[in-house]
C-alpha cells in the first residue's frame, strides 16, 4: 500500500439494481496525474463521487494513503470540483472562497488578498467576485468550482470535466495552472476533451460500461505517442465500422 495515495479496491455501485460500477480497483500513486475516460454514462463521474465520500458504494473500500478515506485528513488535502450542484448559489464567488478557507482552517490558510488573486487568475478581472453564483454563466460556475476546489491547496486535486463550458482563453489559461499544479501534486480528472488530456496526464483509467477496461501510463496506451490519444481510445471503445449509412438514413 506504501505510496498510494488513493486505492479503491472492489467497488461496485448499483442504482435501484442496474450497476453503474463493478468491481473497480486501481491505485493512484503520488504525483501521478490520472485521466478518467470513457463514454456518456459509462460511470466515470459515479466513480470520482464514490472517490470523494460524496456517494455510497454499494460494495468495496476506498483507501487514502492505507486509512478508510472519510478522515479529516483526507478532506483537508482533498479538493475537488465535480459539478455545479455542489455550488451554494446564493453566496457571491468571493463569499464561497472565504466560506471554504474557514472551513479548512479556520480562515488562516489564505488571505483575502489571496483568495482574490485565485479568481482573478481564472476570471480575468470579469466582475464576478461581488455576484451571487446563482447569476453566473455555466463556464463562470466551472471557474468558481475550480477556485473552491484550489483554496486549500489540495495535494490531491479531483476535477469532473474541468474545461467543459469554458472559453478557449480559459481553457488555455486552466492548462498552464494544471500542467504546473501536477508536478507537485496529483491529480484525477474527467474530460471529454483529448487534446487537454494528452498535454496534462501521464495515467488513463478507461472504464467501459462500469468496469475499468485499460489503467496504465499514457505512453503504453498511445505505444509511445505512435498512436494519438484519439486514436487508441477509438481502436479500444468504438467497433470499426462506418456510420455513413446511419447519417443518410437519418438525413434522408
Ligand atoms: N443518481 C442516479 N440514479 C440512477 N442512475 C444513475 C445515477 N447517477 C448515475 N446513474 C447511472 O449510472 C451510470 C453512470 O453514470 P455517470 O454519470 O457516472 O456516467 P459518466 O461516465 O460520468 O457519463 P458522462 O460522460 O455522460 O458524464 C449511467 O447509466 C447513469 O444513468
Amino acid at each position: 500500500m506504501e505510496g498510494h495515495i488513493i486505492s479503491m479496491q472492489g467497488i461496485t455501485k448499483r442504482f435501484n439494481g442496474k450497476t453503474a460500477l463493478d468491481k473497480v480497483q486501481f491505485t493512484i500513486e503520488k504525483g501521478d496525474s490520472v485521466a478518467v475516460l470513457g463514454r456518456n454514462g459509462a460511470g466515470k463521474t459515479t466513480l470520482l463521487r464514490i472517490l470523494l465520500g460524496l456517494l455510497q458504494q454499494t460494495e468495496g473500500t476506498v483507501l487514502y494513503e492505507g486509512q478508510p478515506q472519510l478522515t479529516l485528513a483526507f478532506r483537508k488535502k482533498t479538493g475537488f470540483y465535480i459539478g455545479k450542484e455542489y455550488l451554494p448559489e446564493e453566496l457571491s464567488g468571493m463569499e464561497y472562497l472565504q466560506f471554504l478557507n474557514h472551513l479548512y482552517n479556520g480562515g488562516r490558510l489564505r488571505s483575502d488578498e489571496e483568495l482574490r488573486g485565485l479568481m482573478d487568475y481564472f476570471f480575468e478581472g470579469a466582475d464576478a467576485a461581488g455576484k451571487a453564483i446563482g447569476a453566473y454563466s455555466f463556464g463562470m460556475m466551472q471557474k468558481a468550482g475550480i477556485c473552491g476546489a484550489l483554496v486549500n491547496q489540495p495535494e490531491l486535486l479531483v476535477l469532473d470535466e474541468p474545461f467543459s463550458g469554458l472559453d478557449a482563453f480559459s481553457c488555455k489559461k486552466l492548462l498552464a495552472f494544471l500542467q504546473q499544479y501536477k508536478q507537485q501534486r496529483t491529480l484525477l480528472l474527467s474530460s471529454h476533451d483529448l487534446s487537454f488530456v494528452e498535454k496534462i496526464c501521464n495515467k488513463l483509467l478507461v472504464i467501459d460500461a462500469g468496469k475499468v477496461c485499460y489503467y496504465n501510463t499514457m505512453e503504453d496506451f498511445t505505444v509511445n505517442g505512435r498512436n494519438s490519444l484519439e486514436e487508441s481510445l477509438f481502436r479500444l471503445l468504438y467497433p470499426q465500422e462506418s456510420d455513413n449509412e446511419k447519417i443518410s438514413w437519418l438525413i434522408e
